[in-house]
């Protein structure tokens, strides 16, 4: 067995060493009369969703948000981390840390928040997670080696040595257990040395066993550094819940029980409901109140009963006056306030953590590698070895066509990965980590080869097989248009799915918008004849109306082409000519059929430019007003 299986010893072999992470200036974290009022989805009247909560919890103590599903768990937690407690919501009531209120600043120097989803990244090791966790939220001023130990330290204090070189896990590769996901999650937001620990529901899709072993770490960590644990937690089983220091039990919003774990059950006892023998008192607590399961209206009068007591019990008035003693507290937190990593690391920080991303994880980029060399292998064999003869001029437009608008509508395939990415991001920047600008900014910098790659793959492949105007700088002006074209592409994936977090609402859209550039970009119907209304309105921003242009001028600006003959010097051309006589066309004559003129290129490439710059514009502001 190694020491992941032995939670207790690692712990206690580690401690000495996490000096760092021991709280000795926050002493007591409380709330009172703690007020979340949401606009009712039905009734649109307003709805307390959580009333009158009251507690506190002191340094070295672990309190367990506990109740039925839908009690208001998550939104008294979120409230208490200073976080938006529910959609719309108002919340109202005092957050005190040393007896002082705080702000939404204040929280997230003190704190962290670890969500029930954690947004760990799959193809990192153990230790880059911590390490990367560590660099981006760690200053400047804590020197290389402190961090390298404080990481070896958290990862040890979790007891996942044995795993240090073990990947997070992606759906092809397996790597951590759900227990040691959940501990590394943990692990890889202390590095910041906290001393408030917000957890949604830190066993969720654990068994029994998994989840002792994860809050028997977490509790150990709490007790031995003097830090200040709150967990919501769903049916603890016995063992699991007796690792918690104080309980809040809650039913549609209201406090039932808050104090001791240890006082809960002479609590009920009190007031009349006597725990049964051998019954995980946890589960005993949650049916007393758990009104979703009342058929009479039995549960719901008892659950009345259970608040009521609560208010006028002499428990709840020792809180209160606990809790009056707590905000005479004198001493301050302000001097706590770690220094946060210098902000214009943090791009590049994000890169280093997407390229180890972008070359592991096959998901993420492979597949779509795959993809389209796929494509470049089906378009190179379709329009296979194509002449210059003028039968051959519409499947050239044809080929050029496909090659830059069916390359950026499979830009769609990019949907999943970005959203992934994002899901990381709003976690990081929820405790303060990651602006949207160092996102904006590691992201785009971060597609650029791996687009670039992508060209010249494609274009390797296809131009040659496709006998597209032969010259190196052709085929490199060709590899520019694509490139400019994936660039543009990969943009509005960006923009689509930051406004429309929901993966088949970004996928849809994001065709959609493509669908509409490939309608209107001048293949389909020339610019010459398309109507005013897409011309005017969708034309002109069309990207692909661009690159269309571009490659359409790379292959027919400066080539020839013949026509049939059909008798001795004589010719049918399909193209009007000032060289048909000679039997010939000029490539300036198609570019004509289409209003493509020549010598645009770099306005075109600067309107592209343009366009990719706005959706990463519009793309960012996006991100900033999603708060
Ligand atoms: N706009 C709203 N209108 C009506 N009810 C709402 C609204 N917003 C939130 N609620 C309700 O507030 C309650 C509290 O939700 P919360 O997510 O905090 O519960 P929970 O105890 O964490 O649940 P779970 O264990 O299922 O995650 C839920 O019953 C939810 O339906």
């Amino acid at each position: 067995m190694n020491e992941a299986e032995h939670p207790g010893t690692d712990v206690e072999m580690n401690y000495t060493e996490n000096a760092y992470l021991v709280n000795d200036t926050v002493t007591s974290f409380a709330w009172s009369n703690l007020e979340v009022i949401v606009q009712d989805r039905n009734t649109r009247a307003p709805l307390a969703i959580l009333s009158n909560a009251t507690g506190n919890v002191c340094a070295g103590e672990m309190l367990a948000i506990l109740g039925p599903s839908g009690s208001g768990k998550t939104t008294l937690l979120n409230a208490l981390a200073h976080r938006a407690a529910a959609a719309n919501a108002t919340t109202t009531g005092n957050i005190l840390v040393n007896g002082h209120k705080v702000s939404l600043q204040d929280m997230r120097d003190l704190s962290t928040y670890v969500e029930q989803e954690d947004a760990l990244i799959g193809s990192l090791t153990v230790r880059e997670t911590v390490l990367f966790a560590a660099q981006l939220s760690l200053s400047h001023t804590v020197s290389r080696k402190e961090a390298f130990r404080r990481v070896d330290d958290l990862i040890a204090a979790f007891g996942l040595q044995a795993q240090t070189q073990t990947i997070v896990g992606t759906p092809i590769k397996k790597g951590l257990s759900g227990g040691q996901k959940k501990r590394l999650g943990v692990a890889s937001r202390l590095v910041t040395n906290p001393k408030i620990i917000f957890l949604d529901e830190p066993t969720s899709g654990l068994d029994a066993a998994l989840s002792l072993e994860v809050c028997t770490y977490i509790k150990e960590i709490t007790r031995k550094n003097n830090l200040i644990t709150i967990a919501s937690i769903h049916q603890p089983s016995s063992t699991t819940f007796q690792q918690f220091d104080k309980l809040y039990l809650l039913s549609g919003g209201q406090t039932c029980y808050f104090g001791r774990v240890t006082g809960a059950t002479s609590y009920f006892s009190r007031i009349g409901y006597t725990i049964p023998a051998e019954t995980n008192s946890a589960d005993f607590f949650i049916d007393l109140i758990n009104t979703d399961l009342d058929k009479n209206g039995d549960i719901c009068r008892r659950t009345i009963h259970i608040c009521e007591a609560w208010k006028t019990s002499l428990d709840s008035r020792e809180l209160d006056t606990a809790l009056q003693k707590s905000m005479e507290g004198t001493s301050s937190y302000r001097d706590l306030k770690a220094p946060r990593s210098l902000s214009w690391r943090t791009p590049i920080i994000l890169v280093r953590r997407s390229w180890i991303k972008s070359h592991r994880d096959v998901m993420a980029y492979g597949i779509r590698i795959a993809m389209y060399l796929g494509l470049a292998i089906l378009m190179g064999t379709v329009f296979l070895r194509l002449k210059t003869e003028q039968s051959y001029i519409q499947p050239l437009i044809n080929a050029i066509f496909f090659g830059g608008a069916f390359m950026s509508f499979m830009a769609v395939a990019y949907v999943p990965a970005f959203l992934e990415d994002l899901n990381t991001f709003r976690q990081e920047r929820a405790n303060g980590l990651v602006t949207p600008l160092s996102f904006m900014i590691a992201n785009f910098i971060i597609g650029l080869p791996f687009l670039f790659i992508i060209s010249l793959l494609f274009s390797v492949i296809t131009y040659w097989m496709s006998n597209f105007r032969p010259s190196a700088s052709a085929f490199f002006t060709w590899v520019l248009w694509l490139f400019l074209d994936l660039v543009a592409a990969e943009s509005l994936v960006v923009l689509v799915s930051s406004i429309f977090n929901i993966f088949v609402v970004a996928l849809a859209t994001t065709a959609f918008a493509n669908g509409l550039w490939m309608c209107v970009n001048g293949f389909l119907v020339p610019m010459g004849i398309l109507n005013p209304f897409w011309k005017y309105v969708f034309h002109y921003i069309d990207y692909q109306a661009y690159v269309f242009q571009g490659m359409m001028v790379n292959e027919f600006g400066r080539r020839k082409y013949s026509c049939d003959e059909i008798s001795d010097g004589q010719y049918q051309c399909n193209y009007p000519s000032d060289l048909n006589s000679i039997g010939k066309i000029r490539g300036t004559d198609v570019l004509r059929q289409f209003s493509i003129k020549t010598g645009e290129e770099g306005t075109w490439i600067g309107i592209l430019i343009g366009i990719v710059a706005g959706y990463r514009l519009l793309a960012y502001i996006v991100l900033v007003l999603r708060k």
